[in-house]
């Protein structure tokens, strides 16, 4: 099965505000998607393309012939230390060095982990993370940025790419599902009223193509997302891979649609539809290596906005979800809670 057929491409365009004709037949496909795959590609989002450029911009070092200047991942480690993130995993906020994070998928033992770690390279990746500044931020969880000085109007640029996003959540994504669902439209509103989406700004930096050929580096392992969805742009390198919704264990490559972010399913809209929709695993490899090149592989920038329902919602399984002939899957569970139990998971 190719790519094309398994990961399928949902046009907003016309979507509106959901209540045309078109703009059903939109959530319906939008839902069948995330029923059968959890990951469909999504254009015309609203998402203005120099916006979602212009992020990619940030992390990478400019140049043009009359200058040069290093951007977010390009500064000097000294510098992006000076936002380092904190020790503990589930205050997830700030700047995180090469191998300091290590995603797993449902390992929750200290010893397991442990070993995994040992066992295994942790993710060749850096990271940078930062949520949204238009409602109180959960206690721990404020944000924490590199003054000014050292990247200016880098602060500006980000909290308005996270209120773009969250706009298109709370016009298109949510009520897509919604509607999709059978549900009433602003069914999930109550439950991402306080914006505590996370912005991801992440780097796979380059390296020798046999040590990620042999496995010694890696670049992001097989996990599940954790919260509601994941509206995820990446850069044109590849390397992004999605299970196969017919052959567990197998991975298809999910590559860079100009113009398309990639959403996926995460654990919350898995537990409310108790498994209506699927949360499905994913990873980056390094991309397949070309005839030509160098033995190098190239780095790797992606931007995931993770959709996540506030702290103190109760995630269960929604009425019409379940019955005597379909029992719950899944006890209820606190979103924070749940949130910050994988999260620390990871580092
Ligand atoms: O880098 C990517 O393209 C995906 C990253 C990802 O899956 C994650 O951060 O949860
Ligand atoms: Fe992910």
């Amino acid at each position: 099965m190719s790519t094309a057929e398994t990961i399928p491409i949902i046009d907003f365009e016309h979507f509106g505000d959901g209540t045309s004709p078109e703009a059903l037949e939109i959530c319906k496909k939008f839902y069948e998607a995330c029923r059968d795959v959890g990951f469909a590609y999504l254009i015309n989002t609203g998402i203005p393309q120099e916006k979602v450029d212009g992020m990619f911009e940030w992390l990478r070092s400019y140049h043009c012939y009359l200058m040069s200047s290093a951007k977010l991942f390009k500064l000097p480690l000294e510098i992006k230390k000076k936002a380092l993130h904190p020790p503990e995993g589930w205050r997830h906020r700030g700047y995180s060095g090469v191998g300091v994070e290590q995603v797993s998928q449902m390992v929750f033992d200290t010893e397991e982990l442990a070993s995994i770690r040992k066992g295994k390279f942790p993710d060749f990746k850096e990271s940078f993370d930062m949520g949204d500044e238009t409602s109180p931020q959960r206690p721990g969880l404020e944000n924490i940025w590199l003054p000014e000085e050292d990247l200016p109007g880098f602060r500006e640029f980000a909290l308005d790419y996270c209120e773009t996003c969250r706009a298109f959540q709370m016009a298109r994504v949510l009520p897509a599902l919604s509607i999709g669902m059978g549900l009433n439209r602003n069914f999930f509103d109550e439950h991402h009223k306080s914006g505590e989406n996370h912005l991801r700004l992440l780097h796979y930096p380059e390296g020798p193509a046999e040590a990620f050929e042999s496995g010694e580096k890696r670049r992001i392992g097989a996990h599940t997302d954790f919260g509601t969805c994941t509206i995820l742009f990446q850069d044109d390198v590849g390397g992004f891979e999605v299970e196969s919704p017919s052959q567990t264990g197998v991975f298809i490559p999910a590559p860079p649609i100009p113009g398309a972010a990639v959403l996926n399913i995460g654990d919350f809209l898995m537990r409310w539809s108790n498994d209506t929709l699927k949360s499905t695993l994913h990873r980056v490899r390094a991309p397949p290596r070309k005839t030509s090149a160098d033995g190098t592989t190239r780095e790797r920038f992606s931007v995931p906005y993770f959709i996540v329902a506030d702290a103190k919602t109760t995630v269960d399984c929604i009425p019409g979800c379940w019955g005597p002939d379909k029992p719950k899957k899944y006890q209820p569970i606190n979103a924070g809670e749940y949130l910050d139990m994988r999260i620390n998971a990871a580092y």
